[in-house]
């Protein structure tokens, strides 16, 4: 039976000017469920440090992370290796969210938790190899409006988006292949930011 697709496309304008597409949803639930949902991740999600290996040195970021996935996929990047944790009702309703928002379907989550604006990420892209290569990711935030930004890795172009409580950001296509992104430490910011980006990992 056919059906009309409300919602299921991205509608945001690519914010890449090439090799990658980038979309801006923004708010994607009303600022009330967005306050909601950030109280509940903050006190029910298993936060935990995030352990790397960075120029040979073990390190604890000071960010916290969480992997949680529809089952106990390992997962390793940073030379770490961690194993996802089984959905929780609350992360499953944000799946569904971000799925209905996208028209792309997920089977797993990882969170950041940046206690204020002195917590950031570094230049990176999320091209790991259990990854499915160009599949869409899609990037929720609550709490702290953060700057995210992305540079192409021959031209050194760099685009910048602010992502403020409750919206939704997708990167789809070439974008891991030919764009870093990072999210830049800033001194004006003294409050929690939540991200959740909603992955395809293989399961080949
Ligand atoms: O915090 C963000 O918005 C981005 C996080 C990110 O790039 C990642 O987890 O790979
Ligand atoms: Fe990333």
């Amino acid at each position: 039976m056919q059906h009309t697709m409300l919602f299921e496309t991205p509608c945001g304008d690519n914010l890449l000017p090439y090799e990658g597409t980038v979309r801006y949803l923004g708010a994607v639930c009303s600022t009330v469920e967005a306050d909601q949902f950030y109280q509940s991740l903050m006190d029910a999600i298993a936060w935990q440090h995030d352990q790397a290996v960075i120029y040979g040195k073990h390190i604890t970021t000071k960010r916290k992370v969480a992997w949680y996935a529809d089952r106990p996929f390992p997962y390793t990047y940073s030379r770490t290796t961690k194993t996802a944790l089984p959905w929780t009702p609350e992360l499953l309703a944000l799946k569904q969210l971000v799925e209905s928002a996208t028209g792309a379907t997920f089977n797993s989550c990882l969170l950041n938790l940046y206690h204020d604006g002195e917590e950031g990420m570094a230049w990176h892209s999320d091209a790991e190899k259990e990854l499915v290569e160009g599949a869409v990711i899609g990037s929720l935030s609550f709490g702290a409006e953060r700057k995210f930004s992305f540079k192409h890795k021959a031209s050194k172009e760099t685009v910048s988006v602010m992502l403020g409580h409750g919206s939704l950001l997708t990167m789809e296509g070439l974008t891991q292949t030919h764009w870093l992104h990072r999210l830049p430490p800033t001194k004006k910011v003294h409050t929690p930011r939540i991200n959740l980006t909603f992955r395809l990992m293989r399961t080949d």
